[in-house]
């Protein structure tokens, strides 16, 4: 559905020192210098998947996003929406495609919400059926009614922020490509928006790309992480995986009925970090044993009556790997 390969994008800018004469001879000379925003990235999202795709500020997220929809022209290789290629066929790939920037509305400011979704059905020439049917499903979904007809510049963030999105899915678009929807937001607000994404994928089947900093966004919502670190690909697959390709170890908690033997000839594989009595509590590291390996080998120690696993921190896994 969605198909990249190799893209890049470098931008030209100009190349100046730290003092004044520097930036002042550069502007002489117009020297530049060519600065690599997002380098050979490939991947490949199919339809109804929810991605998340993260990196530190300046990775080159939202570079790649603007490629994706067509805002910016790749400097090399290819994007392609349903074999389509954005910028060629912009029309079309258009009409698949809603957006989110959750920095920047595209709804206008000083407009009711109402007016907002009428200039963009007008824009998209949607049927007037078509969008009376679409905009009281989304009302329903997103509780539009409550500020529909209130100034955009008058809304909370949280309501401006399902206004975008309702504006985003007007055309009844199948991928959604999300750019920071819970930035700002409170915490009520970012539930309700997570909640809103969950559906729209799960029960809607839309196909979502998320850009975020917030990694609650990423591990209450994507199956699939891809992680980009100064314009390269560092990272594509589970939430897991990345935890045991960063090697955090994991901590399990197990209560035993009665107290537990552990044989004199047991060699290891993971650390006994605290025992008393019938509990105890282990470390391993994913990367080199498997829980189950660990538990398999515990359970024959003692009847387990209990075990809390405890994963590494997903913010320290994303910390680690930055
Ligand atoms: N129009 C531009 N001209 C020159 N450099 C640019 C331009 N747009 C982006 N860049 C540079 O490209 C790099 C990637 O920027 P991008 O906005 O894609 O990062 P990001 O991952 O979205 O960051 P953030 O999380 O801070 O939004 C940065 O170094 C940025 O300064």
């Amino acid at each position: 559905m969605i198909e990249v390969q190799h893209l890049t994008k470098s931008f030209r800018i100009p190349v100046s020192g730290k003092g004044r004469w520097d930036k002042i001879h550069a502007l002489l000379t117009g020297k530049h210098e060519e600065k690599k925003a997002v380098h050979d990235i490939s991947f490949q999202v199919d339809r109804g998947e929810f991605v998340g795709y993260i990196g530190p500020n300046g990775a080159g997220k939202s570079t790649t996003i603007k490629m994706l929809t067509g805002i910016l022209h790749p400097s090399s290789g290819a994007v392609l929406i349903d074999g389509r290629s954005p910028h060629r066929a912009r029309r079309q790939v258009v009409r698949k495609l809603g957006v989110v920037f959750g920095q920047r509305s595209q709804l206008w400011w000083d407009l009711p919400v109402k007016d907002s979704f009428d200039i963009l059905a007008a824009m998209y020439n949607i049927d007037p059926v078509q969008k009376r049917r679409t905009l009281s499903e989304l009302s329903e979904l997103l509780q539009l009614d409550e500020f529909i007809r209130t100034p955009v510049r008058k809304l909370s963030l949280g309501q401006r922020m399902r206004g975008d999105l309702a504006a985003a899915m007007l055309h009844n678009p199948d991928i959604l490509f999300l750019d920071e929807p819970t930035i700002g937001l409170d915490i009520v607000a970012k539930k309700a928006i997570r909640s809103l994404l969950k559906s729209l994928n799960r029960d809607l089947g839309k196909t979502i790309l998320l850009t975020t900093h917030d990694m609650d966004d990423i591990e209450q919502l994507c199956e699939r992480v891809m992680v980009i670190n100064r314009g390269q690909l560092a990272y594509d697959g589970t939430i897991d995986g990345l935890r045991e390709r960063i090697g955090l170890p994991t901590l399990i908690k197990i209560s035993f009925a009665e107290p537990m033997h552990i044989p004199p000839d047991w060699s290891g594989g993971f650390t006994i970090v605290e025992r008393n009595g019938t509990s105890m509590t282990v470390q391993c590291n994913r990367k080199n044993i498997q829980a189950m390996e660990v538990l398999r080998q515990i359970e024959q120690w003692g009847t387990i009556e209990d075990v809390h696993m405890e994963e590494p921190d997903f913010e320290e896994v994303i910390h680690r790997i930055y």
